[in-house]
């Protein structure tokens, strides 16, 4: 196992020259996705040092690197749950903390700042591009482990992620006491566990309260706004431009159409969005959109102003969706499928 990640692949990490400089990243409208694959690795360390988190909990730069390179290895090449996605869901948590000022204005600790980091580098690992009712439903070795309590895919996930720390040489969080540390590896847990969309409706309505008066030197009310930002973070793609946006849903649903095709094959049904020959992808992102996205985004502006354009940004992409259907529903008949695919 150990040798995934070699010696030289981490000291290519630790010399590895970047493209753009930090700064080039910290506007809220840039797109991970613009960024070569091969450099995603180098750009996640130099986040996580931009932010002086190594320097705080005194994390060597070699355990960072090798860290990163596991996490890296953990994700599977599936259309849209892939390292890929991990990277954009931890860019979008960084835009967080440097725009939201988050840390100097105290709405977070440093301790939380770094396990909303590493949760976001984690919370898809090792996905096969399933949802949690099909591990459930063909009964894989996952649902056996977890669907007791639930949240089977992210339960996985949090599982992986103690497995990286626990690695030789990656674990990033053996420089901090340990009480401190319990703390980060509970506040991972639940972080992990609020990427589960079965969830976020009930945590949705809490969250909502917060808008009341949040007070900071609470804990709990500090990990439900976590608990929000990790939801926004594994969405950023819909704060982005229509053709994020849209290659994203392109990605979503290549995975949820193969799964469909699975459950035909195994003699079970799937549920619409999963079917092929029944999905309409407008009407699906427009709905997600109208419920999930745009709700979300908005209860973030109200608490953080500054965080407006996000919310606009989710709102044009809906137009997109609306455009999209009147092209679709004018060429759907002829397979207007092909509309989605990169012209
Ligand atoms: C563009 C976009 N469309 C989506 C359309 C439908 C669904 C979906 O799961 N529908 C229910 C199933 C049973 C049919 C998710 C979608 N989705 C997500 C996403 C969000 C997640 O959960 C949080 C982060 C808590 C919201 C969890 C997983 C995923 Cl893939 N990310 N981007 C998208
Ligand atoms: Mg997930
Ligand atoms: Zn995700």
């Amino acid at each position: 196992y150990h040798m995934k990640v070699s010696d030289e692949d981490v000291a290519l990490l630790l010399a590895c020259p970047s493209s753009h400089n930090i700064s080039d990243l910290s506007d809220l409208t840039f797109s991970p996705r613009s960024l070569p694959h091969e450099e995603m690795a180098c750009y996640t360390l130099l986040m996580f040092e931009d932010l002086g988190l190594h320097v705080l909990f005194n994390i060597k730069r070699e355990t960072l690197a090798r860290f990163i390179l596991f996490v890296k290895k953990g994700y599977r090449d599936t259309p849209y749950h892939n390292w890929r996605h991990a990277f954009c869901t931890v860019h979008f948590a960084f835009l967080l903390i440097k725009n939201l000022d988050l840390v100097k204005h105290e709405y977070i600790t440093p301790l939380e700042c770094l396990a909303f980091m590493v949760s976001c580098a984690c919370h898809d690992l090792d996905h096969r591009g399933t949802t949690n009712s099909f591990q459930t439903q063909s009964g894989t070795v996952l649902a056996n482990l977890y669907s007791s309590d639930g949240s089977v895919m992210e339960r996985h996930h949090f599982a992986q992620a103690v497995c990286m720390l626990n690695t030789q040489g990656c674990n990033i969080l053996d420089g901090i006491p340990r009480e401190q540390y319990t703390k980060c590896l509970d506040l991972i847990r639940d972080l992990i566990l609020a990427t589960d969309l079965a969830t976020h409706f009930t945590v949705f309505k809490e969250q909502q309260k917060l808008l009341v008066e949040f007070q900071k030197h609470k804990e709990d009310q500090r990990r439900l706004l976590l608990c929000l930002f990790m939801t926004a973070c594994d969405l950023s793609d819909q704060t982005k431009d229509w053709s994020v946006a849209r290659q994203t849903a392109n990605l979503i649903y290549k995975e949820f159409f193969t799964q469909g095709d699975m459950e035909k094959t195994m003699g079970s049904s799937p549920s619409e969005s999963m079917d092929r020959d029944r999905a309409y992808i407008p009407t699906l992102q427009i709905q997600f959109l109208d419920n999930i996205v745009i709700p979300l985004y908005g209860l973030i502006s109200q608490l953080f102003p500054e965080a407006e354009c996000l919310v606009e940004a989710c709102k044009l992409n809906r137009e997109g969706w609306t455009v999209a259907d009147t092209l679709f529903s004018a060429q759907w008949d002829r397979g207007g499928y092909e509309l989605l695919s990169d012209p």
